[in-house]
């Protein structure tokens, strides 16, 4: 008996070597980051949680607790989560380092985990070598000759938003108070399901339509609102006792339908031979059906490629075009001065030709609107932090090491408020952007989309579509806040999603800059959201 209890403590010792080996090894590699990383100045670490009380208050308010971190430990802040340890890091030298180096390419963990329910393995967060392979597909069907392509697109929905609140609007005064963003979200989502999809819209009614943008808009918030709450990481307990469940699992199940949909449509034109829409090189979906790099993905990569265009790109677009427009009504004279430069390329409002549709041509002479956007990319970057993975132990120029299995986090916002690269960082100035006042400026002291091999593939479909809503909006209206609100992007508290959200929504107030010709029908009064 004794014999046979004595053989089986010794088989389950053997049995557990491993798992005790492997544990060993995971708190040797905690305790090697937290050894390597203490010099480097950061918030109070407290037992268990570490720095997780300050961590959290970044996420919930990035603008003004970074503004805090900045004052009290400089460019570089560590921050120790739980088992984790991440790096944040500002300086442009050391951004240059984190977006150029093999060993800090990989996104953590965090990125498949909370997105994945939603977009699936696309190329936001997918690793080496698939990454590659992905991306190197994908590049072609967003060629400047394409994007030109889209502008028609985006100006059509551009108008459709502006006839959609011209109905909150007013001659000689400022319209009602209104929130803009929601609005900025349809005209969003519907642009790129046109454009990056090739959907034809006709096949979907107006409230299809717009179910599917508004689930695109809801996903942003409800996915943020997981990743935030460690106490609903287990799927079973957040489907048992969340009440953000139902919300959670209804916009996945909209994002899959939507995505299916177009693509079996696509599929079932090619089988039937119709020919690929009449352009001069086909855009992202007709790209990959159509095209050798069709080979290179499986028709489910290619799905939660669709699905990841569909939300990193509807998300950020919504948030910049809203910010603009905010930026609008909060700096009077930078509103004054792009719409001089909008009424000397279009012609003055009531003016023949005032309103019509913009085209590629229009955008190169746009150079005032063009700072302005990138200034708001600067202040209020939509996306607030961007994280990788060290594979390996990395220097950075400042000094910092970072140790493998570390977390480092850019912060755009954070390197956009240093004053050296910056001068006088808190003032809201287009001209920073003048050619003469960007000479020498470091390549990595502007980085809203990020840099290197993993930088933002939309970035030049993100810049025109926002040129071409503004241009279409600001030539119709002048933009007010509400009476009381913000007078700079210092007096604007926003709450972290996947990107940056205004607390309280964008309120403004529109005013028509030519009186609606008598007679003119009313547009359709706005669904409500
Ligand atoms: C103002 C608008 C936008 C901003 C500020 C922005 C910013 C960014 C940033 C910072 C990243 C890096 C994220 C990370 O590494 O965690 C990124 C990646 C990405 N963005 Fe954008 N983005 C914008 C618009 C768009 C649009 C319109 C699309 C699609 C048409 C798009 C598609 C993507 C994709 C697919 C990635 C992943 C790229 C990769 O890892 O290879 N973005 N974006």
């Amino acid at each position: 008996m004794a014999t046979a209890l004595a053989a089986l403590c010794a088989a389950a010792a053997v049995l557990l070597v491993p798992y005790a080996l492997r544990l060993a090894r995971y708190i040797g590699e905690v305790l090697r980051r937290n050894r390597l990383t203490r010099d480097v100045p950061g918030p109070r670490v407290y037992p268990v949680v570490g720095s997780l009380p300050a961590f959290l208050a970044l996420m919930r308010d990035p603008h003004d607790e970074l503004r805090k971190l900045l004052d009290k430990y400089g460019s570089t802040v560590r921050l120790p989560l739980l088992d984790r340890t991440l790096l944040v890091v500002m300086e442009p030298d050391d951004l240059q380092v984190v977006c150029t180096h093999p060993a800090l390419a990989t996104k953590p963990v965090e990125y498949a985990r909370f997105l994945g329910s939603h977009i699936g393995q696309g190329l936001l967060n997918i690793n080496e070598p698939l990454h590659r392979r992905h991306r190197k597909a994908i590049t072609p069907s967003l060629h400047l000759d394409i994007l030109h392509d889209f502008v028609a697109v985006f100006a059509k929905q551009a108008e459709v938003l502006a006839d959609r609140v011209d109905e909150r609007a007013a001659d000689g005064a400022p319209g009602e108070v209104f929130n803009v963003q929601p609005e900025f979200g349809r005209m969003a989502g519907a642009a790129l399901l046109q454009t990056v999809l090739t959907a034809p819209l006709h096949n979907m009614t107006e409230a299809e339509t717009a179910a599917h943008v508004d689930a695109l808009n809801e996903t942003n918030l409800v996915i943020v609102y997981r990743a935030l709450r460690p106490w609903w990481t287990n799927d079973t307990v957040f489907r048992l006792l969340s009440n953000q469940a139902e919300k959670f699992m209804r916009t996945a199940a909209a994002m899959e339908s939507m995505v299916c949909r177009v693509l079996n449509a696509k599929t079932a034109e090619l089988s039937a031979g119709l020919p690929p829409p009449p352009r001069r090189r086909m855009a992202f979906l007709d790209h990959m059906l159509r095209s050798k790099e069709s080979e290179v993905m499986s028709r489910a990569e290619l799905r939660d490629e669709l699905k990841t265009f569909l939300f990193v790109g509807s998300s950020t677009s919504m948030d910049l075009m809203s910010l603009i427009t905010l930026a609008m009504a909060m700096y009077g004279d930078v509103q004054r001065r792009v719409h001089q430069e909008l009424d000397e390329v279009f012609g003055a409002p009531g003016t023949p030709g005032w309103d019509r549709p913009v085209v590629p041509e229009d955008l190169a002479h746009l150079a005032y609107l063009e700072r302005t956007i990138k200034e708001v990319l600067r202040y209020a970057p939509p996306v607030p932090f961007v994280f990788r993975i060290a594979t390996d132990d990395v220097r950075l120029p400042s000094g910092t090491l970072v140790p493998r299995g570390a977390y480092v986090g850019m912060v755009p916002a954070g390197t956009h408020r240093l004053e050296r690269h910056f001068p006088d960082p808190y003032r809201f100035d287009p001209d920073r952007f003048l050619p003469e006042n960007s000479a020498g400026r470091h390549p990595y002291a502007f980085v809203p989309f990020s840099a290197g091999s993993r930088n933002c593939i939309g970035m030049r479909y993100a810049l025109m579509l926002a040129k071409t809503a503004t241009a279409t909006l600001l030539r119709r209206f002048a933009v007010h806040t509400a009476p009381g609100g913000p007078r700079g992007f210092h007096e604007v508290s926003v709450d972290t999603g996947a990107t940056i959200m205004v607390r309280g929504g964008v309120q403004v107030r529109l005013q028509r800059r030519a009186p609606r010709p008598p007679g003119t029908p009313s547009p359709p009064t706005p669904a409500a959201h």
